[in-house]
């Protein structure tokens, strides 16, 4: 849901007026979910990325590492991302054209709540909808494209739909097929029948080389290179847990149908934490830090009951009652929480949406998306997932390298163990080159396992065992020992969980376009402005001569020299427009204060200062008001408190 009387088409003209961002490759006719960012949204993601790093490497005194962006295709196989990495798709019958399965389903199900609404008011309603966003019509019937239909359901059947609506997420493939044949769901933009689901991998494959041999895939994440290195990452923290290890980079994604702007697309800035805990202390150093803060959350349960409603608690107690896992997952979601509240989106129209089960990859415990509210709904914009010892594991055992930390214990600890040893004399010559994967079979069974072979080698029967290759071999008692034993333990030895943010930086950057975009009456006109804070603003700070008089260049030219020194970005306006026209151009770009240069500055050498949202001016020497430029901008000092020092100065004299 938009804010009041928000506009996206006209947000939409303006940020491609002043250039944010436009589809790539557009003289070419553009590709979908590709986008170029020009000066402007280029400035806001670097400040974005910059607060970013603050908040998170510099506070948390995290590993930032830059991994390779071609992986090769084992790697990603062990990281179950080959096989798993997909969303399901279906396609209209007659054009071919493609939809997400999901995103279908949720499509034609709230537009058939919203003519149900409009059915109840007993209004016959048109919505602004475009060809992407179109309500689905209803089967069979040709309706101009953007109109709803006002057809009343039964209230059994909306609250159905309700239900279905929130559960969504934890719909599989088979589950999303029945639901399209149980529902009639049609194709959005035809109304025509769609086929089944079919699974579809996002990754874009490659190959690496000339040869061709090694294939190799554009990472669909950057979380894979921060696992691979996390033997030199432990080795450079001094072999100690917790750490953490973050990464900012481009990631890749074949999305099967990019709609929305920045919020879909195929290639994007992500910005990805692991926090490599160990799994017995899942306790956070800094909790009581953020123990009292409150949080807007949406649990599991709440969905799976078909709802919707907010819980507002402190992590405190949400980690207390075990609604979030563990401190260290609720440390973060607070400091997520807190990095976008900086950054300027709006705490009310932020929450922490739970995975439901199956929504949930099988081996995370908990798992917490950052969904921001904008135009488009509820859209996840950061993913906090606990994903336990999943990945350090299976590239462990892929590769045999141990990717575990070794803990010195403060006392020895003596384990029984169950212990196999092998008669290498007699046990190479008897399985020859088949020796290892025979080895590799017997090191892969458990304790109960390798009791239960000891008992039948022990009547002095042959055993058979069916080994990695799938060829029987047969065991005797005379190729190997199974025995209870007391080891005693110096060091634990334990493979760390990982607790994983996972940022999609455009999404956030245009979900806080939304949240600072607000219409202002004009002289002629009403003009956006995008009310950035300060430390994201593109610009921080315009210069504006009067008019082009040569007497206001030296001023103009001192102003600027000043500022670059001072490092805060500033753009100089001295076009012809007139002021207020110019001033209007600066606050759709978002920048946070101006100087003004008039006749009254080559009398007394002093400037006007103005602040976007209020639009109020103070006069001081150009020093003076640098000195107090440089103090806002580093957020020393707020306009409120500088205004509470300085007297305003009364728009009418500064002649326009
Ligand atoms: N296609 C995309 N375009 C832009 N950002 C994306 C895209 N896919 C993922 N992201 C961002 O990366 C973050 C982490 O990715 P994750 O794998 O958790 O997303 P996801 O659950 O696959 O997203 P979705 O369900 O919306 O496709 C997301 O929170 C989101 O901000």
């Amino acid at each position: 849901m938009a804010a009041p009387n928000f506009d996206r088409t006209e947000l939409e003209a303006l940020l491609s007026k002043r250039f944010f961002y436009a589809p790539s490759f557009s003289i070419y006719g553009g590709v979908a979910g590709l986008y170029d960012y020009g000066p402007t949204g280029c400035a806001l993601q670097t400040n974005l990325l910059t607060v970013w790093r603050n908040h998170f490497v510099l506070e948390e005194d995290m590993l930032e590492l830059d991994c390779s962006i071609l992986t090769p295709a084992e790697v990603l196989k062990t990281s179950g991302h080959v096989d798993k990495f997909s969303d399901f798709m279906v396609k209209d019958t007659k054009t071919g054209d493609i939809y997400r399965a999901d995103h279908l389903v949720k499509g034609v199900l709230e537009a058939r709540l919203e003519g149900h609404l409009l059915a109840k008011m007993g209004k016959l309603g048109v919505t602004g909808g475009d060809k992407k966003d179109a309500p689905a019509k209803p089967a069979g019937k040709k309706v101009k494209k953007g109109t709803v239909v006002a057809v009343q359901l039964s209230d059994e059947v909306a609250n159905e739909y309700q239900t279905i609506l929130a559960q969504l997420d934890n719909y599989d493939g088979p589950g999303l097929g029945d639901l399209i044949t149980r529902l009639d769901i049609r194709a959005l933009d035809t109304g025509n029948p769609v086929t089944p689901p079919v699974e579809f991998n996002l990754m874009f494959e490659s190959s690496i080389g000339p040869t061709g041999q090694l294939k190799g895939y554009l990472r669909p994440e950057t979380a894979q290179g921060q696992f691979l290195n996390f033997k030199r990452l432990l080795e450079f923290n001094n072999d100690r847990v917790p750490f953490a290890s973050a990464t900012i980079g481009k990631s890749f994604r074949n999305e099967i149908s990019p709609r929305a702007g920045l919020l879909r697309v195929r290639e994007f800035t992500m910005a990805e934490i692991e926090h490599f805990v160990d799994p017995l202390l899942k306790d956070h150093p800094r909790f009581a830090e953020v123990a009292d803060v409150k949080l807007r959350l949406l649990p599991a349960a709440t969905q799976l009951a078909g709802g919707s409603d907010i819980t507002e608690v402190t992590i405190g107690e949400a980690v207390q009652s075990k609604l979030v896992d563990n401190e260290t997952l609720g440390y973060f979601l607070v400091r997520i929480y807190k990095f976008l509240i900086r950054i300027g989106i709006n705490p009310d129209r932020l929450r922490f949406r739970q995975h439901m089960s199956n929504e949930m990859a099988h081996y995370a415990c908990d798992c917490w998306d950052a969904e921001i509210q904008s135009s488009y709904g509820w859209i996840e914009c950061v993913g906090c997932a606990d994903r336990s010892a999943y990945d350090l594991s299976v590239h462990a055992a892929k590769t045999k390298e141990r990717l575990t930390v070794q803990q010195p214990l403060p006392e020895p600890i003596i384990e029984d163990v169950v212990q196999l040893t092998l008669n290498k004399k007699v046990f190479g010559p008897r399985f020859k080159k088949a020796a290892r994967v025979v080895e590799d079979h017997l090191n892969s069974l458990d304790e109960s396992q390798l009791l239960a072979l000891q008992t039948q080698l022990a009547t002095g029967a042959e055993v058979p065992v069916v080994a990695g290759d799938g060829n029987t071999y047969q065991l005797d008692a005379s190729l190997l020992t199974i025995e209870r034993v007391q080891v005693k333990h110096n060091v634990r030895e334990f493979t760390p969980n990982v607790i994983e943010p996972s940022f999609g930086i455009g999404r956030i950057l245009y979900s806080l376009i939304e949240h600072s975009y607000y219409l202002r009456e004009g002289d002629d006109a009403q003009r956006g402005v995008l009310s950035f804070p300060t430390c994201v603003a593109p610009f921080k700070c315009l210069v504006l001569p009067l008019s082009n008089a040569e007497v206001f260049n030296p001023t103009v030219q001192y102003l600027a020299r000043q500022l670059r020194r001072l490092g805060i970005a500033a753009k100089v306006d001295d076009s012809s427009a007139s002021i207020g026209k110019r001033y209007a151009r600066n606050d759709e770009l978002g920048t946070s204060f101006a100087l003004t240069v008039d006749f009254q500055t080559v009398k007394d050498q002093t400037v006007t200062l103005r602040e976007r949202d209020s639009t109020q001016q103070i006069r001081q020497p150009v020093d003076q008001v640098l000195v107090i430029l440089k103090e806002l901008i580093a957020e020393e000092t707020t306009w409120k408190d500088v205004v509470a020092k300085y007297p305003l100065f009364t728009a009418q004299e500064v002649p326009q």
